[in-house]
């Protein structure tokens, strides 16, 4: 039997927080949606872009510890994990594991395939080529055993004995994560652990789903433990444990086209990857009386190994498809979260008081030791230290009020219930909906913008975030080729005109009421007792197509305009476009002009004279 020894090593107390990386896979999908364009892109090796689904002339901006690009390889995704292997022999826990929707990569990230191994067979590889450096000139003694299981339908099977039904999930004194009855298998090589883990991949759960033919319907982790043993007295023995984790993809039913059993497999998967998202939640906000990785499988199992003690690696996949969005959306969003999370990583150590037993097959049958659960908690609790800014900093919209947008929609997708989330989900499609109504009037209108700029030979340009401004085309959604076919008009990208200012505009007017222009801004406060008749009769005097063009850009000045932009408008102040930011916030888009009576004391008169003189001051100018 092994006894504990309390580790108090000053070394351990440092921090060490999860690891955030993004891989962004190549275009899998057909033709016409590789002709969209993608919805997200890296910008460097830290910062990626995907568009804002409010507003799609605009992008919010996420930075991570490594972004990489649709080329990169196997071998450039594994230099992220190398780093935390050594730790494992000196006793310490550590953790990769991949997470994102459905069809992004994760598979191909951690297993591949024969010919592009991914992390599973290159860390297994690299620890043996650890332990075979470390054995040379060592007092220490090194095994490693292995153990896989995978999580179905919150049933913990384990894949090297397939019969065996669902374990259980226990937690020694130490806190340690334990699961009794689970196989655990020594290997001495890397061929020994090929020979055990091709077949027991083959004993995963997968399934074909319209989005992902050969789709992981379950969790599956390799658990790697490296012991080591002192050759003399007392025979310290230390043990590192290296999970390496696949999740299942994050579903929306919708899209897999899933039904019965896959239905009912997308819950479990939707469900613990919801409770993952609420354990990072409780985590990061460092005051959670209680984080609660009981409430899933996987988070129990991953308890020691996010906001614990080990070096944890995320492998954010992603996909470029539009069809993906809202995931990949979601995904970015969890991922940032992550990178908050503090682990400290502590040796674990216990004095060999028997010799080891070097046996083939065995059973996990005990914890190794770990520091006291108090001081960890407190530790675990603890935020990031390292001066990374929090997620809300990493969200870099242009403008705050988009900034409360993705927060509110980021916290209702992370804290309603799973039914709640499914009403949630469509409301997300009906929103999406809304957004190409929306987009396809923007180009109708951008493209009138156009032909008038062009009429009077201004020049348009683009207003951009000094922030975002890169050597790169703005992201945008093109056409479909499909699409395209179908659609006769030339449709102008949505960036152009549509950020101009209001002085860029050109004014049309009928010939018999053509006013100059200072006349213009005098009208719009008429001299007494002419108000009336101005009132009733200003609009019928001006070009139908002029006048719905500026009633169309006060709408979009409306609906995507910052504060500024909003005060930038006639008889909007500071509390007025605050209001209006704050209707936007509750109810979403302005579907026409008039709505704006909806918003607190833009009612009767004030109404009418705010777009009387709105649209004389959009034609003025
Ligand atoms: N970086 C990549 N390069 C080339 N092909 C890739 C890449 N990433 C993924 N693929 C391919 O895309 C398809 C889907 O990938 P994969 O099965 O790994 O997704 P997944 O995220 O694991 O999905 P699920 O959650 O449904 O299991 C596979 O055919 C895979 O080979």
């Amino acid at each position: 039997m092994a006894q504990r020894v309390a580790v108090s090593d000053g070394a351990n107390k440092k921090t060490s927080r999860v690891r955030v990386v993004v891989r962004l896979r190549p275009y899998m999908g057909k033709q016409d949606e590789k002709d969209e364009g993608p919805c997200v892109r890296g910008l460097d090796s830290q910062n990626l872009e995907i568009i804002n689904w409010r507003n799609a002339t605009e992008t919010v901006k996420y930075h991570f510890d490594v972004i990489h690009g649709e080329q990169t390889t196997q071998q450039e995704v594994f230099r992220s994990v190398k780093p935390i292997l050594p730790h494992l022999l000196s006793g310490q826990n550590a953790s990769v594991f991949a997470y994102g929707p459905t069809g992004a990569g994760k598979t191909h990230t951690m297993m591949g395939s024969s010919d592009q191994p991914g992390v599973i067979p290159r860390a297994v590889r690299e620890v043996f080529k650890l332990v075979k450096a470390k054995n040379e000139d060592d007092r220490w003694d090194y095994s490693i055993g292995m153990s896989y299981l995978e999580i179905y339908n919150e049933k913990v099977l384990d894949l090297l004995s397939p019969s065996s039904l669902d374990l259980p999930i226990r937690e020694d004194k130490d806190k340690n994560i334990l699961i009794p009855g689970l196989t655990h298998t020594t290997i001495s090589s890397f061929s020994d652990f090929d020979k055990h883990f091709v077949p027991a991949s083959l004993n995963r759960t997968t399934a074909s789903t319209k989005l992902n033919q050969r789709s992981s319907r379950s969790h599956a982790v390799l658990l790697l433990k490296v012991v080591r043993t002192q050759r003399t007295l007392p025979h310290r023995q230390q043990t590192g444990k290296l999970y390496l984790i696949d999740l299942a993809g994050s579903e929306d039913n919708r899209l897999t086209g899933n039904q019965g059993i896959r239905l009912k497999e997308s819950g479990a998967i939707n469900l613990s990857l919801f409770t993952l998202s609420k354990v990072v939640d409780s985590l990061n906000s460092g005051t959670a009386v209680r984080v609660p990785y009981r409430d899933s499988k996987l988070t129990r199992l991953l308890q020691d190994s996010l906001g614990g003690s080990a070096h944890s690696v995320m492998i954010t996949n992603i996909a470029p498809e539009y069809k993906y969005y809202f995931h990949t959306f979601g995904a970015l969003n969890f991922a940032s979260k992550s990178k908050l999370i503090v682990n400290k990583p502590f040796t674990c150590e216990t004095v060999a008081v028997l010799p080891v037993k070097r046996g083939r097959e065995g059973h996990e049958a005990g914890g190794s030791g770990t520091e006291p659960q108090k001081k960890r908690q407190k530790e675990e609790r603890k935020t990031e230290q390292d001066g990374f800014p929090s997620s809300a900093q990493f969200h870099s919209p242009s403008e705050p009020s988009v900034m409360d947008r993705l927060i509110a929609l980021e916290k209702l997708m992370m804290n309603c219930g799973d039914k709640d989330k499914l009403s949630m989900l469509k409301d997300v499609a009906q929103s999406r909906k809304e957004i190409q109504e929306l987009k396809e009037k923007q180009r109708e209108f951008e493209s009138k913008a156009m032909l008038f700029n062009r009429e009077v030979g201004e020049r348009s340009g683009v207003k951009q975030d000094p922030a975002f401004k890169n050597s790169m085309a703005p992201l945008q959604r093109k056409q479909s080729t499909a699409t395209k076919a179908k659609q006769q008009a030339v449709v102008q990208p949505l960036q152009v005109a549509q950020l101009q200012p209001l002085q860029q505009l050109a004014v049309v007017r009928k010939q018999s009421v053509c006013v100059k222009k200072k006349k213009l801004s005098d009208q719009v406060e008429p001299p007494e007792g002419k108000e009336n008749m101005l009132e009733s009769c200003w609009e019928s005097q001006l070009d139908t197509s002029v006048l719905e063009h500026s009633r169309q850009k006060i709408l979009h000045i409306l609906n995507s305009g910052s504060l500024k932009e909003l005060k930038g408008l006639q008889q909007i102040g500071d509390k007025k476009a605050k209001l209006i930011l704050g209707w936007r916030e509750i109810h979403g888009h302005f579907r026409k002009l008039d709505d704006v009576v909806k918003v607190e004391g833009m009612m009767g008169k004030r109404f009418s004279s705010f777009i009387k003189a709105n649209i004389l001051s959009v034609m003025g100018k």
